[in-house]
């Protein structure tokens, strides 16, 4: 019995005492690297629970019930600074608004903190891999597989969204009707970004949908749903147990793969004859082919493509949504917009023209700002790492960040600092950009390494898109009588929609 004891309890020692040192020298370690660095704590919010932190956690719930969640956050950074310190679920999350954090974590020691933990666990096993969800080497691979994709070249490639734009025109009421603008530009966004990235566009703008798009739209929608929750639950997710999950994330993998098995074979067969693609369609630049070009395993390529229209596919129509519910409530802007427009007359939309039309581009950046399309963003610390603020008590001392720590950022809430952009930060007033020069202090696409591989892409489809309309129809009537109503899912959306009237030229 005693020498059973020994058996259990030495083990049990040495493993104890290992730890106390460990624990004992990270903490030396820390101590002397923020004394080194001049560090001091950050604010911390006030909980009447520190432990967990669930009297914010509560608030916030609350927040999210009355569309508030973004607008509550505005507030507590009013109330607490750019950078405070607060417990969620008993892990500590730094939440901020400073740029000079921003610029540290995006970009100068961007390996030094992750998204894997906090995006992988919730994804799974809607998408278990590619560019959305991984760091370090995994990441880099996945990126390098995206990148030869949205190269200029590929950006100025505006001949497939014209037949997806003019089906969107069809489908418009010319008789002035109300009718919901939100909802075409989700399907042509789906349009569009499945025929760059699968090869085939589900065209669901010409509402003769398959069974087998119907079954991925509606399998699609219930998965994303899923991770959503499972993302708003936090290290709570594994109460989320919905079999229709599940279920949902197995048809969109199965519809998914036959994208897939398609595109190797086709790259297969034309590396074995050394011949280029014989469908017309498939010899610009799509996603799939230039990654089947790399590897053949179709787990992995599952996986790959999935990451980016998860990432992607949406965006380009949240976007657009958020520009028409602006435009349509601002008679002065869509006429200012329109004398542009006119002005260029019938020259052909290219990249160059579009980037070349100042006004637009004002009011697309306007809305980005007052609108970001992804409004919360974070990253896991991977590494004890000092910012250079956030520290002390107004924040501008240099603040170590441990590993484990989450920094957490609200774009909209950056977006809306008064400081920077003035006192009149909620007016939708695209002349301001008149005047501004943003760094950091305007991330609608992100910054750094993981900056939007396809900010590009997605600007000059915006502003095809918007000149399109603009062309065609003269007038456009807001028939919503409500304000903004926030509607948070991976992205920021209008509640009700974008309710309008338009009437052609
Ligand atoms: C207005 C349109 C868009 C906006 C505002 C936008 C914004 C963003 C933001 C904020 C990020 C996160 C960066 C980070 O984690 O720090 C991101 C990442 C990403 N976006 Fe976009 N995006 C847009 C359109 C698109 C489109 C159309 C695609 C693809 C077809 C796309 C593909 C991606 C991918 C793959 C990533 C992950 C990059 C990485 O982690 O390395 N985005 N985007």
């Amino acid at each position: 019995m005693a020498q059973f004891h020994v058996i259990i309890l030495v083990p049990l020692l040495i493993f104890a005492t290992v730890r106390i040192y460990e624990t004992l020298r990270a903490y030396k370690a820390r101590s002397s690297l923020a004394q080194k660095n001049n560090c001091k704590p950050p604010k911390k919010y006030p909980h009447k629970e520190p432990i967990l932190g669930l009297d914010l956690f509560y608030f916030m719930v609350q927040s999210a019930k009355k569309g508030h969640s973004l607008k509550s956050l505005v507030q507590l950074h009013e109330t607490y600074g750019r950078t405070f310190q607060a417990t969620s679920f008993g892990e500590t999350i730094i939440n901020t608004t400073e740029p000079k954090i921003l610029t540290t974590v995006l970009a100068t020691k961007s390996e030094n903190f992750g998204v894997w933990s906090i995006r992988a666990p919730p994804a799974t096993p809607l998408v278990a891999g590619g560019v959305f969800t991984t760091d370090g080497a995994d990441w880099a691979h996945s990126r390098g597989l995206i990148k030869p994709c949205f190269a200029r070249a590929q950006v100025a490639d505006l001949v497939s969204l014209k037949v997806h734009v003019d089906r969107l025109v069809e489908l418009i009421p010319k008789d002035g009707s109300t009718f919901d603008l939100q909802t075409l530009f989700s399907r042509l966004s789906l349009d569009s970004s499945t025929g760059f990235l699968f090869g085939e566009s589900l065209d669901s703008l010409l509402e003769t949908n398959s069974i087998e798009t119907e079954k991925f739209l509606t399998s699609f929608n219930t998965a994303q749903y899923g991770v959503g929750e499972r993302v708003r639950l936090g290290k709570l997710r594994f109460l989320y147990r919905d079999k229709r999950y599940t279920e949902a994330c197995k048809s969109v993998h199965s519809f998914i793969d036959n994208y897939v098995v398609k595109a190797v074979n086709n790259k297969s067969e034309e590396e074995e004859n050394n011949s280029e693609p014989t469908n017309p369609q498939r010899k610009r630049y799509i996603l799939l082919d230039e990654m089947a070009k790399v590897t053949k395993d179709t787990t992995d390529l599952r996986y790959q493509i999935l990451s980016v229209f998860l990432a992607g596919h949406e965006a380009t129509a949240v976007a657009l949504g958020s520009i028409f519910f602006h435009l349509a409530r601002n008679r002065a802007i869509w006429d200012r917009l329109r004398s542009e427009v006119k002005a260029v007359g019938n020259a052909p939309l290219t990249f160059e023209l579009l980037k070349s039309m100042q006004y637009l581009r004002y009011v697309i950046s306007e809305n980005l700002r007052l609108n970001p399309v992804a409004p919360l963003m974070s990253r896991m610390c991977l590494r004890d790492t000092v910012l250079p603020a956030g520290g002390g008590p107004d924040g501008g001392d240099p603040l170590l960040v441990t590993r484990g720590q989450t920094i957490a950022w609200s774009t909209y809430a950056l977006h809306r600092d008064s400081s920077f952009w003035g006192a009149d930060v909620e007016s939708f007033r695209p002349e301001r950009w008149e005047d501004v020069r943003p760094r950091w202090e305007y991330i609608p696409f992100g910054g750094g390494t993981r900056i939007c591989p396809a900010q590009q892409l997605a600007l000059t489809e915006i502003g095809y898109v918007v000149v399109r309309l603009v062309q065609t129809f003269k007038t456009l009537e807001n028939r919503d009588p409500e304000p903004w109503e926030e509607l948070l899912k991976m992205t920021l959306v209008s509640k009700n929609g974008v309710q309008v009237g338009m009437f052609p030229e």
